[in-house]
């Protein structure tokens, strides 16, 4: 049997190579095996990955080995697929059932501690693709799994100075217009979906996904945004697509996690439903925002945590925005309203959610964002206030209070209201 290096590793090796990424960026690596039978690989030690791949993982370093194939679909959607494996496929058969010419090139085993300065095997011409910076489908088999839509739009997100050939992305608008993307799994759109979120330019997934018509069909909650003006004194961007995508770009430049990179996704999608006769005004949109995420999270099953910071931001960023006019008595509420006096860790994430709102704004890039600290200190006073006590006293009153469970937690409310005022005294 011949074992190769593909994929991702050659990719961001030459990539390395070209100073786009720095080396050994690039742990994943991918291995395909020419002339061996799962038998065979069995024999050797290798262990078998799921029963409807050929993919075997390596006994000591865990690392995925597949036998060469030609995948032929039977049925729309992610399930669909029919494997051909057998000793006789060869590698440029394997290559050639790939997704991208960047991604379909390989180097012999014994030159994979330095696949940049190995003989290449690169029949679709991937190594010229990434020089110029094109992602190219390799053949028509492209079409053979909708994912590739998702994996092609994520890898924009990845190397944003790199372009869509327009063959590829006439190929991704027909698979669209088939209805392609409309029989996707929900786990593996979420999965590609919050990969892309975590790339350098997020941005750039959307743009692909809008250009092909895969948005519409995934996400029709985020493509209406496109067109939706917004007031210029608060938005010189204007357009709710537009500023949505700097959202997301600055969320990207300030290192945020997942969940917040997905509320900052969706904290807006209410300004798509905004009734034309009170545009550019968006009153009442974080409602709407609350109501369509649930929509989405439904659809993508999206993880519980990303959920529910989305919610929060949804709601409340308009309010944190505007937190600067509150009272300490207002200022508690918006805390209780963010469950932040349980919940500090998940509010410093609501806050960064909404730094990048703000700064998501045309000209607003580098601007200072002083709602984060201020509420940051806010709930630091509410949080210095010890409740223990308070309960105590409440219940060592005489006569006993009606409803001792209410009356603490008033006292309790006041207290930490006098903590917030005492702190901005002293601020200010
Ligand atoms: N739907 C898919 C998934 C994977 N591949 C092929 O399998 C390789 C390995 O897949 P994966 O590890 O998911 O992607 P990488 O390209 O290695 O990128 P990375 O691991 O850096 O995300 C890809 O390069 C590509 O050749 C494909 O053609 N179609
Ligand atoms: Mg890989």
């Amino acid at each position: 049997m011949d074992i190769y290096l593909v994929g991702g590793a050659v990719r961001d090796a030459l990539l390395a190579r070209q100073a786009q990424r720095p080396a050994g960026s690039h742990f994943d690596r991918d291995w395909v095996v020419v002339g061996a039978t799962p038998e065979a690989m069995t024999a050797q030690g290798f262990l078998p990955v799921g029963k409807d791949f050929p993919v075997f993982l390596h006994p000591q370093t865990r690392e995925e080995y597949a036998l060469a194939r030609t995948e032929r679909k039977t049925a729309p959607g992610y399930h669909g697929f029919h494997f051909h494996t057998d000793p006789g496929v060869t590698l440029e058969e394997d290559l050639a059932r790939r997704d991208l010419t960047i991604n379909a090139m390989a180097v012999a085993q014994a030159d994979a501690d330095d696949p940049a300065g190995a003989p290449l095997i690169d029949p679709h011409g991937g190594q010229a693709d990434l020089r110029a910076g094109v992602l190219r489908h390799v053949t028509g088999a492209f079409a053979e799994d909708p994912v590739r839509i998702l994996r092609l739009a994520r890898f924009a997100a990845r190397f944003p100075t790199f372009t869509v050939a327009p063959e590829t992305l006439a190929l991704m608008q027909d698979m669209v217009a088939a209805g392609e993307v409309d029989h996707l799994v929900p786990e593996r759109v979420w999965q590609e979906l919050a990969r892309g979120l975590m790339e350098p330019r997020p941005s750039r997934m959307f743009e692909v996904l809008r250009d092909c018509g895969a948005l519409a069909r995934l996400l029709p909650e985020v493509q209406r945004l496109w067109g939706v003006p917004q007031r210029a004194d608060y938005h010189p961007e204007v357009d709710t697509g537009v500023h949505l995508m700097m959202v997301l770009d600055m969320a990207a430049r300030l290192g945020a996690s997942l969940p917040v990179r997905f509320a900052c996704l969706c904290h807006d999608l209410g300004k798509g439903t905004t009734p034309a006769d009170v545009l550019p005004r968006h009153i009442g949109h974080e409602v709407r925002s609350a109501r369509l995420l649930q929509a989405v999270c439904e659809r993508w099953r999206v993880p519980r945590e990303c959920r529910e910071l989305a919610d929060v931001v949804a709601r409340e960023h308009g309010n944190i925005h505007r937190s600067t006019d509150l009272n300490a008595a207002a200022l508690l509420r918006l805390l209780e309203r963010c469950d932040a006096l349980r919940r500090p860790e998940r509010f410093a994430d609501v806050l960064l959610a909404c730094e990048c709102d703000a700064r998501g704004r045309l000209g607003f890039d580098d601007s200072a964002y002083p709602q984060r600290d201020r509420l940051q200190a806010v709930l630091a006073a509410a949080l210095s206030v010890e409740t223990a006590p308070i309960a105590r006293a409440v219940q060592q009153q005489s006569p006993a209070p009606r409803n001792p469970g209410e009356t603490i937690a008033a006292a309790i409310a006041t207290a930490r209201t006098r903590a917030i005022d005492t702190m901005r005294s002293a601020a200010a």
